[in-house]
């Protein structure tokens, strides 16, 4: 074991700390969501999770929400709003303009290393080997640009998607050397600082305002450092009828319900790609997650400072175990785009 491993091993064996990793979420209004994030807390809990699960809510979070997420372990934290610069940009989705307030994660400096995980994400697997991942990188998965939320994009219109980079050659005469790498920002490891996210701010300011909102600030104040990870730790659900070929559904660990129509909570079945097979399985295996309750946590209640209570020792043994766990993430090999 690496002897820093080792110090922050012993440290918190002491009591001494806090838990420095945790997953975090993001969560805004008084709508539906929150039953995602209940959804989330419960599936870490089943998959054995040993770090705690942070929720970053906005102030119009109402406080019943608040303390049912407290009730299923979670640790509350409020953050400021951030705003983008004024601007007419039409986003994707109207409410994404929220979602620059996510960057305020980078604000939680009692925690080394967070895995950031949207409130329509779901796990199937354990998943905490990502935190033994290098530091130094943001680590996501490559999105897919063939949905029509991606129609203003030249990608789309030209029909190129960095999932199958040969299907069409990116015309570098016409448009220029190949985007960067994509990712989708429902899911990504990342490093608390408070340098990080000063600059994040900063970079917000001059920065334009665009469709996909702070996932594409993200990717482009990240781009340089930005590692890859197999789509198995962020599934985002278009990929299972624009890429068949690329996912290998019993493999997959992590499961984002972002297509138009599969938030669990809200499914019908009706809209377009939703009356499939493996969608309506997905679907189940949320709503049987949700709905046990054996699953429900029954641990001591968050304290005053918001760590539940157990939770630092809870991360230890990860810690000691971590040591060849973590080099089994292999980074995706950055496809040509010519
Ligand atoms: O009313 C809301 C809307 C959103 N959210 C939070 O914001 C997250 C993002 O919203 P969606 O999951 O509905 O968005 P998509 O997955 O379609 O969007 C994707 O693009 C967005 C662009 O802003 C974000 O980057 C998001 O993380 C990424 O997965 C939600 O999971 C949830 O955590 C709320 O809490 N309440
Ligand atoms: O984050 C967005 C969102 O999840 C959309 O639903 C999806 O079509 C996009 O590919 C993705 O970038
Ligand atoms: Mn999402």
């Amino acid at each position: 074991m690496a002897p820093e491993m080792v110090a922050r091993a012993a440290a918190k064996a002491a009591g001494k700390g806090k838990s420095s990793k945790a997953y975090v979420t993001f969560l805004a209004g008084d709508g539906d969501y929150v039953k995602g994030a209940v959804g989330l807390a419960k599936g870490l809990r089943k998959v054995g999770s040993a770090y705690p699960m942070v929720v970053a809510v906005l102030p119009d979070v109402p406080e019943s929400h608040r303390r049912l997420l407290a009730s299923q372990g979670c640790i509350i934290r409020e953050i400021e709003p951030v705003y983008p610069p004024e601007s007419q940009t039409q986003f994707a989705m109207a409410y994404y303009v929220i979602n620059y307030s996510k960057l305020r994660i980078w604000e939680f400096l009692e925690y080394q290393k967070m895995l950031y995980l949207d409130a329509d994400i779901q796990v199937n697997e354990n998943i905490d080997h990502l935190f033994d991942l290098p530091d130094g990188h943001f680590y996501a998965v490559m999105d897919c640009f063939c949905e029509k939320t991606w129609s203003h994009t030249p990608q789309y219109k030209i029909g190129y998607c960095q999932q199958c980079p040969d299907r069409v050659a990116w015309p570098t005469d016409e448009l220029g050397p190949p985007p960067s790498l994509y990712f989708n920002a429902g899911m990504f490891v990342h490093e608390p600082s408070i340098a990080t996210c000063e600059s994040l701010l900063a970079t917000l300011k001059s920065s334009p305002v665009t469709p996909f909102a702070e996932q594409d600030f993200l990717n482009m104040f990240f781009k340089d450092i930005y590692k890859p990870i197999p789509l198995i730790y962020n599934l985002v659900l278009a990929m299972l009828w624009r890429h068949p070929e690329n996912v290998e559904l019993e493999k997959v660990k992590v499961v984002h319900y972002c297509a138009a129509g599969s938030k669990p909570w809200r499914y019908t079945g009706k809209e377009a790609n939703m009356d499939r097979q493996d969608i309506k399985m997905l679907v189940k295996k949320w709503w049987d997650i949700y709905n046990d309750e054996s699953l429900d946590y029954d641990g001591p209640a968050a304290t005053e400072d918001g760590v539940p209570a157990g939770a630092a020792s809870a991360a230890e043994e990860p810690i000691l175990a971590a040591v060849s766990g973590a080099a089994d993430v292999k980074y995706v090999t950055a496809p040509s785009a010519a």
